[in-house]
C-alpha cells in the first residue's frame, strides 16, 4: 500500500494564497483535537472550519477531486463520504505552533471513520521555518513536500507529526475522506 501521495501544483500560488486571505478575515478556533480535547501539550495551532466560510466552496470541490484521483490510482480504500468540514490550521512561530505524532482515526462518529487524509500546504515554503509535516508509514520518517500548492495524501491510520515552527506562520488545509472499517 501506498504511504504517502504527492500531488505537486494541486494548487497554484495565487489561490492558495487567497484562502489564505480569505480565512484571515475569520476569528479561529484554539484548536481541538480528535475528540474535542484541549491540549496544548499535544498540539498548538489555530483552527477555521472551511464550511463556515462564504466563497471557499470551490476549495471543497477541488480536494474531493484530488482525493477521488489519488484513491482510484494509489490507495483503492472503500470511500463513501467527506463527512467533516475541511480546516484550516495556522501555526505560528509565536507561540511554537506544531501537532506531537499522532494517527487522524479518533473515537468519534466521523473520525472514527476516517479513511484518507489530505493536506494542502496553503504557505510559501520560504516564509516560515520549522512546521515540516513528517509521516512514518514504517521505521523511517518522511518529509512531506513544503512547495506551495502542494498536496500530500496518506492513509488516516498513519503516524504523522509537525514540527514546531520556529519562525514565521505555517497555514495547512486538512479534509479527511471516510468510509466503512477496514477489513
Ligand atoms: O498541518 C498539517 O500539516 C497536518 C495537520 C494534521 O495532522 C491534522 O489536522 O490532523
Ligand atoms: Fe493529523
Amino acid at each position: 500500500m501506498l504511504a504517502l501521495h504527492t500531488m505537486p501544483a494541486a494548487f497554484s500560488k495565487s489561490e492558495c494564497d487567497a484562502i489564505i486571505r480569505r480565512i484571515s478575515d475569520v476569528p479561529t478556533d484554539e484548536a481541538l483535537l480528535v475528540g474535542r480535547n484541549r491540549d496544548h501539550n499535544l498540539r498548538k495551532s489555530q483552527l477555521v472550519w472551511t464550511d463556515e466560510v462564504e466563497g471557499t466552496e470551490w476549495v471543497m470541490e477541488r480536494l474531493i477531486d484530488l482525493v477521488r484521483t489519488a484513491n482510484r490510482a494509489h490507495f483503492e480504500f472503500d470511500l463513501t463520504e467527506f463527512a467533516e468540514s475541511p480546516q484550516v490550521a495556522i501555526y505560528k512561530a509565536s507561540d511554537s505552533g506544531h501537532f506531537v505524532w499522532h494517527s487522524d482515526i479518533g473515537s468519534g462518529a466521523a473520525a472514527g471513520k476516517r479513511k484518507l487524509t489530505l493536506v494542502l500546504q496553503l504557505s510559501d515554503a520560504d516564509s516560515y521555518e520549522g512546521g515540516d509535516l513528517e509521516v512514518m508509514p514504517g521505521a523511517h520518517t518522511l518529509t512531506a513536500n513544503r512547495t506551495q500548492g502542494c498536496v500530500s495524501i496518506f492513509p488516516s491510520f498513519t503516524l504523522h507529526q509537525v514540527t514546531p515552527v520556529t519562525s514565521g506562520t505555517r497555514y495547512s488545509m486538512t479534509v479527511w475522506a471516510h468510509g466503512p472499517a477496514f477489513r
